[in-house]
């Protein structure tokens, strides 16, 4: 089956800045593709261009074997999308603003908007301006699934979402990817992409720095860790050693017979965890780095890209 995207030096220059720089990509159909990056990287620039809301400067792109550009509205209605910069201010109820939005998309079946209203916990009897950031977000959830398209591209869909909508959120896309349609996501968090997505492309600085599948990029492989420790009495010299042993980079600090344990642990957190545990845990937290800092320490960093970038023609 040919790919539901397909890009080939996909490029956009604003002046001298090159947001998308030569963007290779390939999404297959029924896959859920995540574009991850920091800020700035080039995702939202990358997504509008496959939309047709702006033009690349060079490069070409195939949604659902069309190019943007000439794809038309019968493209547009095979394709759900949420912009990243939603803005909806209308004065009219949330069930109307739908509505308006289902005459320029494909036909949403009987039902539809109401079943994905009530999993998203959304009133849709209230005016639209008067809705919270993240009950606006709800919003435009329901209008980018609910005419079922063959291709969803979401734009940092859970900004603003509780923790509840957003696991509600990923089973709606892990159900899109099981009837064989097609989700491109792209997102700032790592977690997120971790759980819903077969594959990733990693952006930084308009560049893709990796692709592939979530699990081979080990993009989850860093550690924060901070612990206190109550020492069994005689094993505080040994601790600092086997801490560094178990990879551990970091601090042990001691206060009245107190460890606090604190750094950085690459490659796996079992060593670290069965060192703890020799002793009383007072308390104990891990925590994934954000993606910005997980790109650089994988990665090398953007420096090469930036230097493309900066040299690229205005
Ligand atoms: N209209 C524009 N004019 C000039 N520069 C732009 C424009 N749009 C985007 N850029 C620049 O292009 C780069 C990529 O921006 P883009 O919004 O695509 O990144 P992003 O990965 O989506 O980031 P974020 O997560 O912050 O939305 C940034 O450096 C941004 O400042």
């Amino acid at each position: 089956m040919p790919p539901v995207i397909e890009t080939r030096a996909l490029t956009k220059r604003y002046g001298s800045r090159t947001a998308v720089d030569s963007l290779d990509l390939k999404v297959q159909p029924g896959c859920v593709f995540g574009l991850i990056g920091p800020n700035g990287s080039g995702k939202t620039t990358t997504l509008r261009m496959l939309l047709d809301i702006i033009r690349p400067s060079s490069g070409q792109a195939l949604v659902l074997g069309t190019p943007p550009r000439s794809g038309g509205p019968a493209l547009r209605r095979r394709i759900g999308y949420i912009p990243g910069d939603l803005r909806l201010s209308s004065r009219a109820r949330g069930r109307t603003v739908l509505e308006h939005f289902a005459q320029i998309s494909a036909p949403v079946p009987a039902g539809r908007v109401e079943t994905l209203a009530e999993r998203l916990g959304l009133d849709l009897s209230r005016p639209v301006r008067t809705l919270s950031k993240g009950n606006r977000q709800k919003l435009g959830l329901v209008q980018a699934f609910m005419h079922d398209p063959d291709l969803l591209v979401l734009d940092e869909p859970t900004s603003g979402l509780d923790p509840l909508v957003q696991r509600e959120f990923l089973e709606m896309v892990a159900e899109v990817r099981a009837s064989g349609r097609t989700v491109l996501l792209s997102s700032h968090v790592l977690s997120e992409i971790q759980q819903s997505a077969d594959q990733v492309a990693v952006l930084s600085l308009g560049k893709v720095v990796a692709q592939g599948d979530v699990a081979s990029l080990r993009l989850n492989r860093l550690r924060h860790v901070r612990a206190s420790l109550a020492p069994a009495s005689g094993t505080e010299k040994m601790l600092e050693n086997e801490l560094a042993a178990a990879g551990l980079r970091g601090s042990v600090t001691w206060q009245a017979g107190t460890a606090r344990v604190r750094g950085t642990l690459d490659g796996g957190v079992d060593a670290f965890i069965k060192v703890l545990a020799r002793h009383r845990i007072l308390d104990l937290s891990v925590e994934e780095p954000d993606l910005e800092e997980s790109v650089l320490q994988l990665y090398g960093g953007p420096d090469a890209a930036a230097r493309d970038v900066q040299k690229g023609p205005g």
